[in-house]
């Protein structure tokens, strides 16, 4: 199968395999499941593990559990990269860690919101980008997991937000901020709602902190600059850019999963 970056038609990685699905239209959560499964083949007994967060690493953790039950797997230690990721595993009695505890992890397995041909992704519109970031930049291996939806040929391609995590305090000074570096990008910069009390207040991570989603109508350029503009801003804790971090990158589509290695 090639996989279908918008607006691009890629060449196939010489690094990739290729495994053909069934004729029959599958839904996109069987395809993040597909995908999901095929990554949880990577785990091996006795491995410490970055457990992503979202619809698509919530299939990886589910199979995870399951093989644990049945025994297939033994001695796997998980370091959640969120609150609902940590819940979801101590059901499943995954037995879990953190990075104080275990500061160099085997594997990593994760979705994510986009993808581009140098498997750079955005992360964080489910609003865990940092826990995410922390955990997946210290794994030998991270292997992305997503449905050909999320092919993108440039960051920020899908249209959809860019997600960027800051301090609550003086939220509005540094959205404008925000806005004003990547104006040559047409970004217009929204603070994200939507927390338990109320649709209208600010959406708060795991950390304390608020989103402010960036929309792009251009491309950023050189996307390590932008990594590093941001960065310097204070009053931004971090950015859904992660920028040559993957490792591997499954993808399921209508004609097969397809395994492309760095
Ligand atoms: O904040 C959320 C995480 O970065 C997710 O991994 C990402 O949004 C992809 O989520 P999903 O698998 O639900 O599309």
């Amino acid at each position: 199968m090639a996989i279908a970056f918008k607006n691009q038609l890629p060449t196939m990685p010489t690094t990739s395999s290729t495994t053909a699905t069934s004729q029959v239209t599958l839904t996109q959560d069987e395809l993040k499941k597909i995908a999901a499964y095929k990554a949880v083949e990577y785990v091996e007994s006795g491995m410490v593990l970055g457990l992503g967060t979202g619809s698509t690493a919530r299939h990886a953790v589910d199979r995870i559990g399951e093989l644990l039950r049945q025994g297939k797997l033994k001695n796997i230690v998980g370091v959640p990269t969120s609150k609902a990721t940590h819940e979801q595993a101590l059901k499943l009695g995954i037995p879990l860690s953190d990075l104080d505890s275990h500061p160099r992890l085997d594997l990593a397995i994760d979705g994510a919101d986009e993808v581009d041909p140098a498997l750079n992704l955005v992360k964080g519109r489910g609003g865990s980008l940092l826990r995410e970031k922390m955990v997946e930049g210290v794994c030998k291996k991270f292997i992305v997991i997503v449905d050909e939806s999320k092919m993108v040929a440039h960051l920020g391609g899908s249209g959809l937000a860019l997600p960027v995590e800051v301090v609550p305090f003086c939220w509005k000074f540094t959205a404008e901020r925000l806005q004003g570096m990547f104006e040559h990008a047409g970004c217009v910069a929204k603070l994200r709602t939507d927390n338990a009390e109320s649709s209208e207040l600010p959406y708060v991570t795991d950390n304390g902190n608020y989103i402010v989603d960036l929309y792009l109508e251009r491309e950023l350029g050189d996307l390590n600059v932008a990594s590093d503009k941001m960065l310097r801003l204070a009053g931004v804790v971090e950015h859904g850019m992660f920028l040559e971090m993957a490792t591997t990158l499954i993808v399921a589509g209508e004609l097969g999963v397809c395994v492309k290695n760095k």
